[in-house]
């Protein structure tokens, strides 16, 4: 975009709420005001003051003559604040250091705010004290700040204009800021372009007259192809989080800068695909169905993840063909759901459920018929994975005597006993829980024959996967009293959202616990997993680790350091590797570090090469045949 060479070309940049996080002067305020009783409604009032001046509703001169009177800050205060607003230093300003160093020739903070506190945050960074132009505070022999140097342009209306027209720069000037008075110097043809930067603040005033919207310093550079420390800006990877993930979540994605838009509820096959065009990570609870149509839509999907254990809902081998890593929250519920099997089973057995019910009706009740201690009862534990191996250990502690059945040859925790088939423990236990994972083959694992293999007046869980019991088949057994009672949590068909109604024959069962597929739903549950998903989403997009994915080869990949990572995804067909290789020598390319892992289906190889290569390297790389995406990082 810069139409002259780069040593013509200046950048002036805003200091409050650009450069920082932070107007300095709010910081300011609550460190100078950190005894006053009305401390709060003064800040609000400089707060309030900033905003009207930022938005151009009140001349600078005004903004802040008003804001240091209600200061009342001395300079022993300054310390502190630079203290402070080091440490609120722009995140896109902090990882693009090289620039500013690189460029401190050509770069100019100008800013109404103070050099008393500006050239200490901004020369470590690399720009130079005399690009720093800023008021000055006058102070009284008391060290109190009671003004500042009036003859200062800076300290007028249109200060920023008359110091730029002063400075008379010798080429093109880009000027990048969130206030009004930035944008002013574009607007008295000073400037050739002026971007609104978001990073801190939006301004809506601003953002309607800017040539250009920066969410971040990175922005700006990718837009002007300028050197930074990012090789794609954060501000331009959509971010989707559906099914009310934990607020956590969206924080760390937010942090990182992506733009991230939320829903609370699932959404159905075409609203999704309506949705998910642009987007290049998405996040999903257990409702959404992401399906090979959904998949087909999505050309920019680079990853998903499943803010839950199960991964059923994905069409996971579609997501692998076409280069899209999935990742789950593998333990982050388990104990959550646990702890609502041990309460449900203690319910079920003590009878508490219609009880509890009629003593809301006025009945009371008072008798032990068909109240059990849970004791040295025989809990048969159908999966023995994360959730059922956790459920036996607590079980346990309780008394029961814990039976299990896998597919798999799982080691016996504690007393716990193998059986050595299905039928074997179905015959077996008085309560039976289920804790299989959602693979389709497991669809009506328990139906008709299996309850009737069951013991009289068994009590049944399913907190697994609503397909893996044949629901009319567990309504018969529940009506003929085969099943004693049940704990459901999950079903064939779940509402999308707390709006629809739950349709289902299993209402209306005195001795039947019917949840909305809450077994994950705590709190700690949820903000682990919100935590943990975008962990391993993050890892995957800013270093291309693999590891912990549910359909990718997994690798783990050290940290990049002074080098560009290449990412080539490919079909896993034969010679892939050594086309890479041919490309790399051909162009005398070093490599620094080289990994592939395949599976059956596809191969992932991660190449680190020196930084100067040309770009055509790139290019060969992505025409590969049978490539399926590439990536660059940086
Ligand atoms: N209700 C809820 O809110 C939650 C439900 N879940 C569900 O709980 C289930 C279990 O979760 P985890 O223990 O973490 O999974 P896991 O993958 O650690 O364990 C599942 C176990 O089931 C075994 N298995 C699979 N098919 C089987 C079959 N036909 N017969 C016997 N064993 C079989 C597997 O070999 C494995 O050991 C999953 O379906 C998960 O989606 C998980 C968390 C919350
Ligand atoms: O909390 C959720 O949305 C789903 C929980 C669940 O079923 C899982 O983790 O597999």
């Amino acid at each position: 975009m810069l139409t002259k060479p780069l040593e013509q070309t200046y950048f002036v940049i805003d200091f409050d709420s650009t450069f920082t996080k932070v107007e300095a002067l709010d910081v300011l305020g609550e460190i100078s005001l950190a005894a006053r009783p009305d401390r709060n409604d003064i800040l609000a009032q400089i707060k309030a003051i900033t905003d009207r001046g930022m938005a151009g509703e009140i001349s600078v001169a005004e903004s802040l003559r008003l804001r240091l009177k209600l200061l009342n800050a001395h300079r022993d205060h300054l310390p502190a604040l630079i203290e402070t607003l080091t440490g609120k230093v722009s995140d896109s300003f902090q990882r693009n250091r090289v620039f500013l160093t690189d460029h401190a020739d050509q770069i100019y903070v100008i800013s109404s705010g103070f050099k008393e506190f500006i050239v200490p945050i901004v020369t470590p960074l690399g720009i130079k004290e005399d690009h720093v132009f800023a008021n000055t505070f006058e102070f009284d022999e008391a060290g109190n700040i009671i003004g500042c140097d009036c003859t200062n342009p800076l300290s007028m209306d249109k200060g920023k204009v008359q110091l730029i027209r002063d400075l008379n720069l010798d080429g093109d000037v880009y000027v990048i800021g969130d206030g009004y008075t930035d944008y002013e110097i574009k607007e008295a043809g000073l400037a050739n372009r002026f971007y609104a930067f978001t990073e801190n603040v939006m301004r809506p005033t601003v953002i309607e007259k800017a040539d250009h919207i920066a969410p971040s310093l990175d922005e700006f550079l990718y837009h002007n192809k300028l050197s930074r420390s990012q090789s794609y800006p954060k501000s331009r990877i959509k971010v989707l989080l559906l099914e009310n993930v934990h607020p956590v979540a969206v924080n760390l994605f937010e942090q990182e800068g992506f733009k991230v838009e939320i829903r609370k509820g699932a959404l159905d096959e075409d609203e999704l695909i309506e949705a998910i065009r642009d987007v290049s990570i998405l996040g999903i609870r257990s409702k959404t169905q992401v399906t090979r149509r959904v998949l087909e839509n999505a050309n920019k999907l680079m990853t998903i993840g499943a803010f839950c254990i199960g991964t059923n809902q994905i069409d996971l081998k579609t997501c692998m063909e076409r280069g899209i890593a999935v990742f789950n929250a593998p333990y982050s519920n388990t104990r959550s759901v646990v702890e609502l099997a041990i309460g449900e089973i203690i319910m079920l057995i003590r009878n508490i459920v219609p009880k509890s019910n009629q003593m809301h009706q006025g009945v009371w009740d008072k008798s032990a018929r068909n109240s059990f201690e849970v004791r040295g009862k025989k809990l048969g534990l159908i999966g023995y994975g994360n959730i059922g191996t956790q459920l036996s250990v607590v079980a346990e502690a309780l008394g029961m005597e814990v039976y299990f059945y896998d597919v798999v040859d799982k080691l016996a925790l504690g007393n716990a006993r193998k059986c050595k088939s299905l039928d074997e423990l179905l015959a077996i236990a008085d309560i039976i829980s289920m804790h299989v994972d959602g693979r389709p083959a497991n669809k009506n694992l328990i139906g008709k024959r299996e309850f009737d293999l069951m013991k009289n007046g068994v009590l049944f869980l399913n907190l697994a996967r609503g397909h893996v019991v044949d629901v009319p088949a567990l309504v018969a057994a529940l009506t003929s009293g085969k099943v004693a009672g049940a704990g459901l949590d999950v079903f064939p068909h779940e509402p999308k959202t707390n709006q629809e109604e739950f349709v289902s024959e299993l209402r209306g069962f005195p001795n039947v616990i019917l949840t909305p597929h809450i077994g994950g739903s705590t709190e700690e549950a949820q903000e682990n997993i919100g935590n943990f998903v975008p962990g391993k989403l993050l890892e995957y997009i800013n270093n291309g680790s693999t590891y912990g994915s549910v359909n990718f080869p997994e690798l783990q990949l050290p940290l990049l350091k002074d080098s560009h990572r290449l990412l080539h995804i490919h079909a896993n067909v034969p010679g892939i590797m050594g086309r890479i290789n041919q490309i790399f020598a051909k162009h005398d390319i070093n490599i620094q570090g080289q990994y592939l892992k395949t599976t059956e289906s596809i191969g992932y190889v991660i190449t680190d090469i020196a930084k100067n290569y040309s770009e055509e390297v790139v290019e060969e790389l992505k025409r590969i045949e049978h490539t399926i995406k590439f990536r660059l990082l940086y």
